[in-house]
């Protein structure tokens, strides 16, 4: 379970969460609101990327308490992933498989699964904005996260690159990976809907605050 308690996250005096509690049992979820209401926000704290107040664990593991134990637990693609133009995609893959143990048949495998190029052996400043997705998405997939954040995931893929996401998204499902996911597009519509897909809703970021 991923429970999140008295979550207060504020910009320059001005609230963006307020959660009391929420507490998420395993499956996909899509977390729905409109610009600005704090998704992104929520998904750099669940992350440890972004500090602000509260309790956060998975299946126990505090986030405060045991960070390393936690940082293995949950994965994140941000909505416009950025990296340093000069860094090769291999680089990048290198360093987050070691560290989140993943071993190369599993990269092999998101790769294919992805169809993402040999273009990876090139700096990541010279990638368009699809392949730059596709490689934050496939360094998202790696290791053994109890939960994985995808930020917009479908955003910049075309469509048979997101009907091929959606296909490893419910793989990886079933072999009992949790996904939140935020997502302008509709899921759902016949190719991108999840079996049994739950809702998140702005409300439940802000219950204190005016919406
Ligand atoms: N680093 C920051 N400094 C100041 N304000 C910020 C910062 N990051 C986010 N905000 C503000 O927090 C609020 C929530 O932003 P956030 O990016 O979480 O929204 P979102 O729900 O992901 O929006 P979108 O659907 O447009 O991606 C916005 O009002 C935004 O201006």
């Amino acid at each position: 379970m991923l429970e999140l308690t008295s979550i207060q996250k504020s910009f320059n005096d001005k609230p963006v969460l307020d959660i009391p509690l929420l507490r998420l049992d395993p499956g996909i979820y899509w977390l729905k609101g409109a610009n600005g209401s704090g998704k992104s926000t929520l998904f750099k704290m669940l992350a440890g990327l972004l500090p602000g107040k509260g309790e956060i664990s998975i299946q126990g593991v505090s986030q405060l308490k045991q960070p390393v134990a936690y940082r293995q637990l949950i994965n994140h693609s941000p909505a416009e992933p950025v990296f340093p133009a000069f860094i090769t995609g291999d680089e990048l893959i290198s360093f987050v498989s070691s560290v989140k143990k993943g071993g190369p048949e599993q990269v092999d495998e998101i790769r294919r699964r992805l169809e993402i190029g040999n273009y990876t052996a090139n700096p990541t400043g010279s990638y368009s904005s699809g392949m730059l997705k596709k490689l934050s998405l496939l360094l998202a997939f790696i290791g053994q996260p109890a939960w994985i954040l995808l930020d917009e995931p479908f955003t910049t893929l075309d469509t048979q690159a997101q009907q091929r996401l959606h296909t490893l998204i419910s793989d990886r499902h079933k072999a009992g990976t949790s996904f939140i996911i935020t997502s302008h597009h509709d899921l759902e519509t016949p190719d991108l809907k999840f079996d049994g897909v739950f809702r998140i809703t702005e409300t439940q970021l802000k219950k204190e605050l005016p919406v």
